[in-house]
């Protein structure tokens, strides 16, 4: 029987404050397949965990995000650290500016998404848990370090500057590139070297729609890395121009590896991007949980 008591948190702040009008526009279709719903406006960042690590599964059949990567984000990490360890389908509507998991599910767009939610159809997918000496987070699209770190940090002091902020702030990096001394660890291998940046990928795009792992698979128990060395300014150009297409892979100084697990210990306290978003630091370990969650596909 599929699941009709869904509750849909939607984050007002989503897509430039446009997540209530985009829930308003699919919202007949919930009514229409006579499903009970109950809306959750977020009231402040972290509501979004706090809601899915709460809601009573015997009122809920499936928790539905109207939002970004951010908010889907934070939902999974409540699922996930759920002490009653209870099981949610879980729906994502994109209204974020980044949507980056819709995208990778085929739920492109606001009324698609819905009809998927709807036929309640579902798959199960793998998820990233990175282990850090304070604290555990769930990603289910990137863990990043490096420059991708490095431009997600530069970008958002330039926000002023709108969608390009993100090229400018590539250009600066390329410009300027930061080299670290690591040790990473992949399965049982572990490499000592200085390294530019390390990408683990669960999804095949990520950010504004690059193609940073055409062979990753949501469901294959891997990630797949990127691993770039010490580069020169001209390989990194060559890079980022390349990751729009996936064609980096077949660069001779561009890494590839799919692994079960990984991590990166470094003498610095390094920050990491996770599904878009600045938090935690080096040392960390990473595995790969395998088929953790149940989506609407
Ligand atoms: N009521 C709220 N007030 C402030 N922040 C909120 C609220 N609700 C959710 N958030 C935060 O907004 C962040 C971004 O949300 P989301 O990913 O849905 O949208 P987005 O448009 O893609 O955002 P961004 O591009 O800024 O990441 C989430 O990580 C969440 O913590």
């Amino acid at each position: 029987m599929n699941p009709k008591r869904y509750a849909v948190i939607v984050n007002p702040y989503g897509g430039n404050r446009r997540a209530i009008a985009i829930w308003e526009q699919v919202r007949p279709l919930f009514v229409e397949a006579g499903a009970e719903v109950v809306v959750y406006p977020t009231e402040h960042a972290g509501h979004g965990r706090e809601l899915a690590e709460s809601l009573d599964p015997s009122v809920t059949d499936a928790i539905c995000v109207v939002g970004g990567d951010g908010s889907v984000h934070e939902v999974v990490n409540g699922l996930l650290a759920r002490e009653d360890k209870a099981q949610f389908d879980l729906g994502i509507i994109p209204a974020g500016t980044g949507n980056t998991l819709h995208d990778h599910l085929g739920c492109h767009e606001p009324m698609s998404a819905a009809e998927i939610i709807l036929r309640g159809k579902t798959h199960l997918i793998d998820v990233v848990r990175v282990t850090m000496p304070k604290e555990c987070v769930y990603c289910v699209n990137i863990v990043g370090w490096g420059a991708v770190t490095d431009i997600a940090r530069l970008a958002e002091r330039l926000r002023l500057l709108g969608t390009v902020r993100y090229s400018a702030a590539t250009l600066w990096q390329i410009a300027r590139p930061i080299v670290r001394s690591v040790k990473l660890k992949l399965d049982d291998q572990s490499i000592e070297d200085e390294f530019q940046l390390v990408i683990a990928c669960n999804t095949k795009k990520t950010g504004t729609g690059m193609l940073l792992a055409p062979r990753a698979e949501i469901h294959d128990g891997k990630v797949d890395l990127v691993v770039l060395r010490h580069a020169s300014r001209w390989q990194m150009l060559q890079l980022f121009r390349s990751i729009l297409d996936g064609s980096h892979l077949s660069l001779s100084f561009v890494e590839n590896y799919q692994v079960s697990s990984f991590g990166i210990e470094s003498r610095s306290c390094d920050a990491l991007n996770l599904d878009g978003e600045l938090m935690g630091n080096t040392p960390f370990s990473a595995e790969v949980l395998p088929q953790a969650l149940k989506v609407f596909v």
